[in-house]
């Protein structure tokens, strides 16, 4: 199969980490004779440096021609005093605009062999599989209007959402809910605000024709206590931008770090792939950044464009080997403990577990 895969890496750690799940594209498509092309594209603080724009239109014809795009993380210290349309971050919402998808994919897995980095007690984390759909194209981020006025020391933004908004993100919930285990938990503050009784009313109007899916209803301040106090009890998440936004970060707690989170957004011209996590300045250039939540993604990319799900399989197996083997970042350490390999050393690992994965799953052919 043929994948043209556009690489938009960006800033900070972004490029340490998606150096990894490009390793682990190329050994599956060495393996199953696939011819899968990378095309480097510059997003972000470096786009901004070089560009002077943290989108060049370069980027944009790179993103749209391709078959799938692989984003690493955006952000730079540097560039904070900048209005936020200035900004790397203005990179990323403006390629996923350009790009169309408007339900982004966030899965929380529980690897077992983790269960004693979360802080939370194992009997708690273990086996958790929430899937996240994060509506990704309106609310908060897009609404206008929107301005800081340093004069009247007034700022505003505007949460909008159109029916038909919600509709084609709640159906991709309920679809991906009757694949699983058929429940559907929507997430809201319909007690305070309108569009959130828009979100309620819509998903209740649909509900009906997906009788065989379960739906609650969870106000987003306590969902966030009850995925750490039952996560287990959640199978498809649906929320809005913003609230997809902090409660996907939050599950991160359960896998162990934000480190280990990948994501897929589906729905529009060309899918969009990137871990959860940002640029991380702070660990960034050290060799210290977990890369899983990358390959885990690239992981993504395979199910989503490739249509290559025993491909897809075979990585997320070689993570939780290399994870079972005691192979730790910072980030998965555990407490007062220290990494047992860098960035690249994990890839090369998870590399090398891939490749005995693909191979026993040939031999299952053969026989
Ligand atoms: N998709 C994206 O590009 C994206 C996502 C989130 C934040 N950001 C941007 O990233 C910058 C930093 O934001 P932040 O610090 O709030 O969030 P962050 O996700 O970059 O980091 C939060 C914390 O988690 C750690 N962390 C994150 N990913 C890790 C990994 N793979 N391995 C090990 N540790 C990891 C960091 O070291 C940091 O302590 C900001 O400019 C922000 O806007 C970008
Ligand atoms: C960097 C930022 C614009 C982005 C978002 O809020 O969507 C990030 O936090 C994410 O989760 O992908
Ligand atoms: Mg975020």
């Amino acid at each position: 199969m043929k994948l043209n895969i556009a690489v938009l890496a960006g800033d900070g750690i972004g490029p340490e980490v998606t150096a990894e799940a490009v390793k682990v594209l190329k050994t599956v498509a060495k393996h199953g004779g696939h011819e899968f092309t990378f095309t480097d594209a510059l997003i972000g603080g470096v786009a901004i440096t070089a560009e002077g724009t943290p989108l060049p239109q370069k980027t944009i014809d790179v993103a749209l021609a391709a078959d799938a795009v692989l984003l690493g993380a955006v952000g730079d210290n540097k560039f904070n005093a900048l209005t936020p349309d200035k900004r790397p971050e203005a990179g990323l919402l403006a390629i996923r605009q350009h790009l169309g998808g408007f339900a982004n994919l966030r899965p929380c897995t529980a690897f077992n062999a983790l269960s004693e980095n979360s802080p939370l007690r194992p009997e708690v984390t273990k086996n958790v599989d929430i899937l996240f759909v994060r509506e990704l194209l309106g609310g908060l981020y897009f609404g206008k209007p929107r301005a800081w006025n340093k004069e009247t020391g007034e700022a505003h933004n505007t949460m909008v959402y159109t029916k038909p908004e919600v509709e084609r993100c709640a159906h991709i919930g309920f679809q991906l809910a009757q694949k699983r285990r058929g429940k559907l938990t929507q997430v809201d503050k319909a007690n305070v605000l309108e569009c959130s009784q828009l979100w309620r009313a819509t998903v209740d109007e649909i509900a009906p024709q997906y009788p065989d899916v379960k739906v609650e209803h969870q106000l987003v301040d306590s969902m966030a206590i009850h995925l750490m106090n039952r996560p287990r009890d959640f199978d498809v998440v649906l929320t809005e931008n913003l609230f997809g936004d902090i409660l996907s970060d939050e599950s991160g707690v359960i896998t162990g770090s934000l480190g280990m989170l990948p994501s897929a957004t589906i729905g529009g011209k060309v899918n969009l792939y990137e871990p959860v996590h940002g640029s991380a300045p702070d660990i960034a250039g050290q060799g210290k950044a977990n890369p899983l939540g990358a390959i885990l993604t690239a992981a993504m990319v395979l199910r989503h464009s490739g249509n290559l799900e025993e491909e897809a399989l075979a990585i997320e197996k070689a993570v939780n080997e290399v994870l079972a083997a005691g192979h730790r970042t910072g980030d998965i350490a555990g407490q007062g403990k220290s990494a047992n390999v860098t960035t690249s050393e994990m890839g090369d690992l998870v590399n090398t577990a891939l490749v005995s994965a693909l191979n026993r799953s040939e031999s299952l052919h053969a026989v």
